[in-house]
């Protein structure tokens, strides 16, 4: 994106961009950066995930929300290569990336968080970050003569890891061990981590999950830095206020399938939404305020 498209916040271009995209499911967008067609896959006789049509638009911050076992991260570890799928198709950037990798479709500018597992709490921050790092000459050639290539890439990396370290906020922590993160600095991690490879497409899972409300505001800053940067974010998450926050768009799944599509404002009001998903929220939250007090 041009900076002249946008004004200062983004969010005039961010505007432009999603009008004329009609709120229902499968509905097109003006400049999609992923196109999805009849995704599927299968756990035994359950059916995770069947979404016939899903375009996402370039440049936005789109939500995808649903109730537990909507099949929102079974669609993320698909469409990312970390999961294979029963069939359907897909393309990024206008080129199909079924069926690659997940390391081939990061590589291809589309990047989803991971949480940190047990073994990366066991790493420092900063080796998290050359974690991130893809497509590294040292990783593809193995070879004593090739160390120097291999040096110079180590290097570059570093550079840029300290780079998203001070970004965000995470450089005085390079060398502890992650474990030692609160929950909030583990999602600038792995956001920070995601971001080495300098994609044009970061995907997110639950990036609020955790995080104490101090941290909240920083994230949600980071986000959509992000966004009117150019870079397009899809994020799986359940904090309502934080979702009909933030979102441009927002893509809501249930029983694996898409149920509705909208702005915010149309999302809010859409009674199927309603019926399988924000009515049992509230319900949820009232329960779980009542337990509070
Ligand atoms: N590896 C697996 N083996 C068997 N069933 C699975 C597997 N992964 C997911 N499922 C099932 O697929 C369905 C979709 O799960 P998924 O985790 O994608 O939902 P979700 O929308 O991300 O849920 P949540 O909001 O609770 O994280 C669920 O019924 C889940 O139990």
């Amino acid at each position: 994106m041009s900076s002249d498209e946008m004004d200062a916040s983004g969010a005039g271009a961010v505007v432009d961009r999603m009008a004329g995209a009609v709120p229902e499911p499968g509905s097109a967008k003006s400049d999609p950066i992923l196109v999805a067609d009849g995704v599927r896959r299968s756990f035994g006789g359950l059916t995770a995930v069947d979404v016939g049509h899903l375009e996402v638009q370039r440049g936005t911050i789109t939500a995808l929300i649903g109730p537990n076992g909507a099949g929102k991260s079974t669609l993320f570890n698909l469409l990312t290569g970390f999961d294979r799928v029963d069939g359907g198709r897909w393309s990024f950037e206008g080129r199909s990336v079924n069926g690659r990798p997940g390391h081939r479709v990061a590589r291809a500018g589309m990047v989803r968080t991971f949480q940190l597992t047990k073994a990366l709490t066991r790493m420092t921050v900063l080796d998290n970050m050359l974690l991130g790092a893809q497509g590294q000459v040292g990783e593809r050639m193995a070879g004593a003569f090739l160390r120097p290539v291999w040096g110079r890439q180590e290097k570059a990396n570093t550079v840029r890891a300290m780079e998203l370290l001070e970004r965000f906020k995470l450089v005085d922590k390079r060398q502890d061990m992650a474990g030692s993160l609160s929950g909030g600095q583990r999602k600038l991690l792995e956001m920070a981590r995601a971001l080495m490879t300098d994609p044009s497409m970061i995907m997110l899972d639950e990036p609020m999950a955790g995080v104490n409300p101090a941290l909240v505001q920083s994230l949600l800053h980071h986000i959509t830095s992000l966004r009117d940067e150019g870079k397009t974010v899809l994020f799986v998450e359940h904090d309502m206020d934080v979702i009909m926050g933030i979102s441009d768009w927002i893509v809501v799944l249930a029983q694996g399938q898409v149920i509705a599509e909208g702005s915010p404002s149309d999302i809010r009001s859409n009674q199927q939404v309603i019926d399988a998903y924000l009515g049992v929220q509230e319900v949820g939250d009232e329960v779980r305020g009542s337990g509070d007090e």
